[in-house]
């Protein structure tokens, strides 16, 4: 990477479960060095509310709460505020929305951290889902553009407004450094240690291929939460994805 050391976050684990007891299992259980980042998306939040992510937070993981934020910007400043004040690490937002609520969503989560008086959150946009490929964009949203070129686009989008980077597969990280700053941050669902099971993903990678693509991090829920063993599961992927770095 232009021999400059890429910053590499340990996995993001994606809790998607229903209950608070099958969540507080794998927080338990995924306590351990490296400790994975906690993500906690739609499922758990809308069932359970602030009470996981305090639970999470409790036994110190760091938080990417991913709400994929989209909507117009007066609501989505509002919304951002109010997460922004639960202090957590990570929080996400859609591209499509446009640059003034990408801007409005940013303002939003700032003034929040600095009302609850914590650290802000760092800003990811959503670019095209991982369970998107080119005959979805084409032929059900009817956009002109391929997948690569509606990526790098909305990446070039987030940079422009300061996001701190954008959730991508690592298929289009070397369109997406072309046009971005180095430090631009690209985290990479659509992980699979093996690429024979996608589930509903369409553009998916091992943890290997990301590293070597260049993922600054990677989200993994399934392979890790449904495995028999979710800790070897974990450690597995976060070894081949890290290597021998020192994790951040
Ligand atoms: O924002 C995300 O994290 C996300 C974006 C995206 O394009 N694709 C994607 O799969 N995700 C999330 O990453 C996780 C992937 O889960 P698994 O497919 O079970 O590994 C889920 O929690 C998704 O919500």
């Amino acid at each position: 990477m232009g021999g400059k050391v890429l910053k590499r976050y340990v996995p993001m684990v994606a809790i998607d479960v229903a209950t608070k007891e099958e969540a507080v299992k794998l927080f338990d259980e995924l306590d351990v060095t490296p400790k994975p980042i906690v993500k906690i998306g739609m499922e758990m939040y809308y069932g359970l509310g602030q009470e996981i992510v305090r639970e999470a937070q409790k036994r110190g993981f760091k938080i990417f709460l991913d709400l994929k934020l989209y909507d117009i910007p007066n609501t989505v400043h509002r919304a951002m505020a109010a997460i922004g004040r639960l202090g957590i690490d990570f929080t996400t937002i859609h591209a499509a929305g446009g640059t003034e609520m990408l801007t409005a969503g940013l303002a939003g989560l700032e003034e929040g951290a600095v009302q609850a008086g914590v650290q802000p959150a760092k800003l990811l946009a959503i670019t095209q889902l991982t369970s998107i490929d080119d005959e979805i964009l084409h032929d059900q949203q009817h956009v002109d553009l391929s997948l690569i070129e509606s990526v790098q686009n909305y990446a070039q989008l987030a940079e422009s407004v300061g996001l701190a980077g954008v959730i991508c597969s690592a298929h289009e990280l070397p369109a997406i450094r072309q046009v971005t700053r180095p430090d631009f941050l690209c985290i990479t669902p659509g992980i699979r240690p093996s690429l024979a099971v996608h589930d509903d993903q369409k553009r998916v990678v091992t943890p290997a291929q990301a590293r070597e693509l260049g993922s600054n991090g990677i989200v993994v829920g399934r392979p890790i939460t449904q495995s028999a063993d979710p800790v070897a599961a974990y450690q597995q992927i976060q070894q081949a994805f890290l290597a021998n770095e020192e994790e951040k």
